[in-house]
């Protein structure tokens, strides 16, 4: 076996608005189970797909797709503060080949990432750097969005990269299922937020970054009370989803509108289009088996909460 994957939500509400314990413990079991069999994967390279939730990329210049040659947590609510061992000579390759492929992702020496990127590190890898990772962006919460048939593609143009390298690569894809946590929409906020959003927000005081989380923390609170305060969470939606992931049929997904997404799960859910890409990835492989499917809707999250791995056959 080549090529491994695992997608995992993410959720930066752990910690602050926790589930019953007989759930904590299922993920618990769910996640450690997911550590093992990377551990025993043993990667030499890992590529995470993983979004931002305006904290390190912002209306100043806001790309579709962004491969780090370097980057840094901020290490917001518990998630870890630090560099990523980004490998950058082989980064530099991998946003070539892409570049060459056909998909126009933009490139950042100084990624500035949050708990999308650091949490899947902390949890599967057991730290930021504890592995060369190649860490890549993909917008999932400022529109415009990019569409399923470019994440499936920016997935594969990768995927062919990293089979090169002769490498045991590892793909994590980050967030998602549905969801709908407050996240300011910049045609909805007043002055000061939209200056924040187009770029001032990138080093908050402390005081406007408590306030920050604390909204987030209240929405959960209260979506645990009123599952209809935020956009519901949608178990329907979510496992059709990982069914076309299981059944490598995510090409079906190419036709899907980002507004009929947003209507049928949450706008938040376009997270998933880290797990397209990551399945994409594989796919360049070739055949995979996906194993380990969970899934629960945790509202004290704000999360339709999944978790899949898959391997190559070859
Ligand atoms: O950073 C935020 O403001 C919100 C983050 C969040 C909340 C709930 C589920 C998620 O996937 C998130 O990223
Ligand atoms: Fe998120």
């Amino acid at each position: 076996m080549s090529a491994y994957l695992h997608c995992l939500s993410h959720t930066p509400l752990v910690g602050y608005v926790d589930p019953a314990q007989a759930v904590l413990a299922e993920v618990d079991e769910v996640v450690s189970a997911a550590r093992t069999r990377i551990a025993v994967f043993d990667p030499e390279l890992v590529v995470l797909f993983a979004p931002d939730h305006y904290n390190g990329f912002f209306y100043d210049v806001m790309p579709a797709f962004c491969i780090g040659m370097g980057a840094t947590a901020i290490g917001d609510f518990n998630s870890a503060a630090g560099p990523l061992d980004v490998p950058r000579d082989i980064a530099e390759a991998c946003a070539d080949a892409v570049l060459q492929a056909g998909v126009d992702a933009a490139v950042s020496y100084r990624m500035q990432v949050d708990h999308g990127f650091a949490q899947p590190l902390e949890l599967l890898l057991g730290g930021l750097a504890h592995k060369p990772v190649i860490p890549v962006f993909i917008n999932s919460v400022a529109v415009p969005l990019p569409s399923f048939a470019r994440a499936r593609l920016l997935g594969e143009a990768i995927g062919r990269f990293a089979r090169s390298t002769g490498k045991r690569v590892l793909f994590l894809g980050s967030g998602g299922l549905s969801h709908q946590p407050p996240v300011p929409e910049l045609a909805h906020v007043d002055a000061r937020m939209a200056d924040r959003l187009m770029g001032s927000g990138r080093d908050l005081p402390a005081n406007e970054r408590q306030a920050r989380q604390q909204r987030v923390i209240s929405a959960a609170e209260g979506f645990v009370l009123d599952q209809h305060s935020l956009h519901p969470l949608s178990p329907a939606w979510d496992n059709h989803f990982l069914d076309l992931l299981e059944q490598r049929r995510f090409v079906e997904l190419d036709g899907m509108a980002n507004a009929e997404l947003s209507t049928l799960a949450g706008k938040s859910t376009h997270e998933v289009k880290t797990w397209v890409a990551a399945f994409a990835a594989l796919a360049a492989f070739g055949d995979y088996q996906a194993s380990a499917r969970y899934y629960r809707p945790i509202p004290e999250w704000i999360a339709g909460f999944g978790s899949l791995s898959a391997h190559s056959l070859t």
